[in-house]
């Protein structure tokens, strides 16, 4: 997977920054750096806009107290208002490079521009309810706001808000993304996000989800090396035929439906095979060829499910467990390597009991079952065994319909059939998902996505 901006806990942030200094970069230079970068990205964004810099007694307030300064060099009226004294060196540096009067945040008059540089990733409680207050007023009578490296009042590595938080214009990230930059609630207070390189090394394990390199089906290529996709059908017809229709728009050579309900089509290239019974089933799954089996969508949750899920165990085959597989399953029958696309509830059932933020619980159910999981949401959240995590941003809050997770779980199929690389599929299989969402506009239903499928997928090529 194309690897995108690193994600950092604030702990990883504060030893990736201890390595550079360690390695001999000057801790006020690095201030500056930063300063220098959000200054540059407001300063693109708000020209000469009157603009109001709120200081806090940390680093993040250091930042603030350069960004004034540097705006004022560019003909920006600026004013600067505190919260507390400056309390670590590179901050009462800065705020000694600022030569401007100094106002309190409490009595500060509004401006047509906010920069909050009040606390970034060392806010250990939520701001006092006056504070928070008067951020959020002051951000309520500016036109442009910015957050510098946070917005002021949301947890850095998990991104529950800790006190009342205004919604940011844009977010300045300095470094590296942090979690509460890509997962909800946080994620939801800032407009655009942008990150500022002031040289930190990237990390290898966390990222920001990336638009995939797709490659076409080249002149050797036949419906069975470009992949074999069988998904399981069940009770309910409608899911299975949706996820079917998703892998064979996703990619693959060929698609069949092992159906438990007859021979209904969905789409004519999709071949229905009659698996009614399990020792049908059985026949159908006894295909070295199968290069990916979806189980879950409409699968039902009786004993006939049950055991259809079993046979699907038994044959061992590159598996993708989606919706009832979910619910039927335990978490020792989940083979390694398999792919998991629960969704919050679905996760919460497998796997009550695990702590930490949305990347936290999704590393760890990952590690616990051995499998690729999916954690499925606003945030989607891709995690693998070995510690490596995706976080998708941005998508479309339209997918909150029935039936998108059935496409989202043949796209899965349908790319693992491709790729026959689970964290490669699952991380283009919810990128091409989000971008068939963009693609759909408003209001649409799942099986809109289906057309918006092939265009998707030729932007990535
Ligand atoms: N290490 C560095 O030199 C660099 C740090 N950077 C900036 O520094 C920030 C982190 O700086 P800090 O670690 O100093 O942390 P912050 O500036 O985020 O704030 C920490 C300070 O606020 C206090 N505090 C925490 N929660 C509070 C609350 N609810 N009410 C009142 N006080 C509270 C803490 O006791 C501490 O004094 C980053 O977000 C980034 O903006 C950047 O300038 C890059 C370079
Ligand atoms: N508010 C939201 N914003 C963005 N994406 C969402 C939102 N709610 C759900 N999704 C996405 O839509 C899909 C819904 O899947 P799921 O909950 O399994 O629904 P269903 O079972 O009806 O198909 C998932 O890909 C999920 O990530
Ligand atoms: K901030």
């Amino acid at each position: 997977m194309n690897a995108g901006t690193p994600i950092l806990t604030a702990a990883q942030m504060r030893s990736a920054e201890q390595a550079l200094f360690d390695a001999g970069v000057d801790d006020y230079g690095l201030m500056e750096q930063a300063g220098a970068a959000a200054a540059a990205i407001i300063w693109r964004a708000g020209g000469l806009r009157d603009t109001l810099v709120l200081c806090g007694p940390g680093n993040n307030g250091g930042d603030g107290f350069v960004i004034a300064r540097l705006l004022r060099t560019r003909g920006v009226a600026v004013r600067v208002a505190v919260l507390g004294e400056s309390g670590t060196s590179s901050s009462r540096r800065a705020r000694a490079g600022w030569d401007g009067p100094v106002e309190q945040l409490a009595t500060a008059a509004p401006a047509t521009q906010l920069v909050d540089a009040l606390f970034g990733t060392g806010l250990s409680r939520g701001l006092d309810p006056a504070v928070a207050a008067r951020l959020c007023d002051l951000s309520a009578s500016a036109s442009h706001s910015y957050a510098i490296d946070l917005p002021s009042g949301v947890d850095s590595d998990s991104g529950a808000l800790l006190s009342a938080v205004p919604h940011f214009s844009i977010c300045i990230a300095l470094g590296a993304l942090k979690p509460a930059h890509l997962l909800y609630p946080a994620a939801g207070h800032v407009r655009r996000l942008i990150c500022a390189d002031i040289g930190i090394p990237a990390s290898d394990l966390a990222h920001q989800l990336m638009p995939p390199r797709l490659a076409a089906p080249g002149p050797d290529d036949h419906k069975y090396r470009r992949g074999l996709v069988a998904v399981v059908g069940g009770t309910m017809a409608g899911a299975g035929i949706l996820a079917a229709q998703a892998a064979a728009r996703s990619g693959a050579g060929m698609v069949r439906r092992l159906a438990a309900d007859g021979l209904r089509h969905g789409a004519d290239a999709i071949v229905t095979q009659d698996a009614q019974t399990v020792d049908a089933l059985h026949d159908s799954l006894d295909d070295a060829r199968l290069a990916a089996v979806l189980v879950g969508p409409g699968l039902g949750r009786d004993a006939t499910a049950r055991a259809r899920l079993e046979a699907v165990l038994r044959h061992g085959h590159p598996l993708v467990l989606d919706a009832d597989a979910l619910t039927l399953i335990d978490v020792e029958q989940i083979p390694d390597g398999a792919i998991l696309t629960p969704h919050e509830g679905e996760f919460t059932r497998l796997f009550s009991d695990l702590p930490g933020s949305k990347i936290d619980r999704a590393r760890s159910a990952a590690e616990r079952s051995g499998a690729i999981v999916i954690y499925k949401g606003a945030d989607s959240v891709i995690a693998a065994p070995d510690g490596r995590v995706a976080v998708a941003s941005g998508s479309s809050h339209w997918l909150s319909t029935a039936g998108t997770g059935d496409v989202l779980a043949g796209l899965v199929a349908g790319r693992l059939a491709v790729t026959r690389d689970a964290f490669r599929a699952a991380g283009e299989a919810v990128w091409l998902h989000g971008d068939a969402a963009r693609r759909a506009g408003a209001a649409f239903i799942a099986d809109d996505l289906l057309a918006a499928l092939p265009a998707a997928i030729a932007a990535r090529l």
